[in-house]
């Protein structure tokens, strides 16, 4: 005999959630619930959930939420099979929210999508990609090689296609780790690793933990890793909020007073910050992965650094390799993080309360920019410039996003959800006038400190 299926309230579900913001504190907390498709799932301590979960630590975000559109966005069927492992009940049926018809078009279009063949991708396109892309580093290291002891000029232009390749590498790797491009997820990894890691000098854990929580909570204040920019740049008034907790307040307060100003300057210098993250994220005795792939991912980080020092100082004069690496190390963190700031900055920051609001896919329409699709922006932005439709559909390869964006539209259109598309220089000025809007917010809250 089989006993009741046990049920829960939203308020069960949410208080399961306070306190746990790392693995540790998940691990040692009881409970951590989430509800997928109205069932309730624990992936809290003594479930065994993320030494299992390929996802990682990902799955934190969405602790003590509704995880549906997060679990529908990332997972195969293999996943689905998986889930019996962690249920623990149902939702209490007058709990159970009432149809979405939104979320139910959403479903309608994922299906319309996969009947058009959009899932499927074009081996071929990648090929192109793999093979100009590495053919950028090609000609950088050509001209190294000939001219990197002779000419300062010939270095800033080896420079410069160092940082486009690391550029379009970041693109690829992300086509990749999205898994937009194999079935079998082994393969797109196994090319991530030699893009991500080898190539660019990111490692694939470190970005899979990253760049997935941003997918899960997109402008999220205390969430999105993305937008967590103090005390360089404050991307709402929540993050103003923080001046008190900082331990570098005065540091944030000259950045935030100038950020509108300093705001390209800063972004040069985020490849650097996130190479640094990449080998401390692999490092220490508390690591998030397992020692194989803490094995593979510092041998393929050493890969990288082994070939980028002996190229520039086998080919140049010390002098001309700083140069080199000073040019493709800002300039490349210049090309990503416009790309990046572009995407989601400057649009709507929400805190945990009003995301709740909003169904995933909704606050996915409702944090991103698309840019218009031409040649240029396509190549740019490594077709990021369909930001709206990557976020909803991830696995969707880079080559078919154009097949979602009217459809996409029209359902926008249907159910009065606000979608913004505009160009890169648009998005560009939208970016720095919320930056100075920032600014004086914050001078305000200073007088106000100072008078009181
Ligand atoms: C009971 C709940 C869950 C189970 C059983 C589960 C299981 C799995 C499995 C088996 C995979 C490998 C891919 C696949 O076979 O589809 C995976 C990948 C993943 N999961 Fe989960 N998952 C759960 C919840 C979540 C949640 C709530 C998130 C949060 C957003 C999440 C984020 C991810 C991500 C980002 C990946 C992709 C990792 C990669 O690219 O390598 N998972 N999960």
């Amino acid at each position: 005999m089989t006993g009741a299926i046990k049920t829960f309230t939203w308020a069960e579900v949410e208080q399961s959630a306070l306190k746990k913001t790392t693995v540790d504190d998940v691990e040692n907390g009881g409970p951590a619930l989430m509800v997928i498709h109205n069932k309730v799932y624990d992936i809290g301590a003594g479930t065994g959930f993320f030494r299992f979960h390929p996802g990682g630590a990902v799955a934190i975000s969405q602790i003590g939420k509704d995880a549906s559109g997060a679990f529908e966005v990332f997972h195969t069927e293999n996943a689905e099979s998986m889930m019996s492992d962690f249920y623990v009940g149902d939702l209490a049926p007058k709990e159970v929210p009432k149809p979405n018809p939104f979320k139910e078009d959403v479903n309608e279009l994922r299906n319309k999508l996969i009947a058009m063949g959009a899932f499927k991708s074009n081996k071929l396109y990648y090929v192109w990609k793999l093979v100009s892309t590495f053919s950028i580093c090609a000609a950088s290291a050509a001209i190294l090689i000939n001219y990197g002891r002779t000419s300062t000029l010939a270095v800033i232009a080896a420079g410069s296609l160092m940082a486009i390749f690391w550029q379009q590498s970041g693109w690829l790797a992300h086509d990749f780790l999205h898994h937009q491009v194999f079935k079998n997820r082994f393969y797109n990894n196994v090319v991530g690793y030699i893009v991500g890691n080898v190539w660019q000098g990111f490692s694939v854990s470190w970005w899979k933990d990253k760049h997935c929580t941003h997918h899960s909570v997109p402008n999220v204040h205390g969430e999105d890793p993305d937008i967590n920019t103090m005390p360089f740049l404050a991307w709402s008034e929540h993050a103003l909020e923080l001046f008190h907790d900082l331990k570098d307040a005065d540091a944030a307060r000259f950045f935030v007073n100038y950020q509108a100003t300093l705001f390209f300057p800063i972004l040069g210098v985020a490849r650097l910050a996130w190479c640094f993250s990449s080998v401390r994220f692999n490092m220490g005795d508390k690591l998030l992965i397992s020692p194989t792939v803490a094995f593979w991912e510092k041998s393929t980080l050493a890969a990288h650094y082994i070939w980028l020092l002996s190229l520039t100082f086998t080919f140049c004069t010390p002098l001309l390799g700083l140069l080199f690496l000073f040019v493709a190390e800002c300039g490349c963190g210049l090309l990503l993080a416009f790309v990046f700031t572009v995407n989601h900055n400057g649009m709507p920051v929400y805190t945990t309360e009003e995301s709740k609001k909003y169904d995933f896919y909704e606050l996915q329409i409702r944090t991103g920019r698309d840019v218009y699709s031409n040649l240029f922006s396509d190549w740019f932005t490594g077709g990021l410039n369909y930001q709206v439709e990557h976020h909803m559909f991830p696995t969707l390869p880079r080559h078919n996003f154009y097949m979602s964006q009217g459809l996409v539209e029209e359902l926008c259109k249907k159910h009065n959800v606000p979608f913004h598309k505009t160009t890169l220089v648009g998005g560009t000025g939208e970016i720095l006038a919320r930056l100075a809007q920032l600014s004086n917010a914050a001078n305000k809250i200073r007088r106000i400190e100072k008078k009181n």
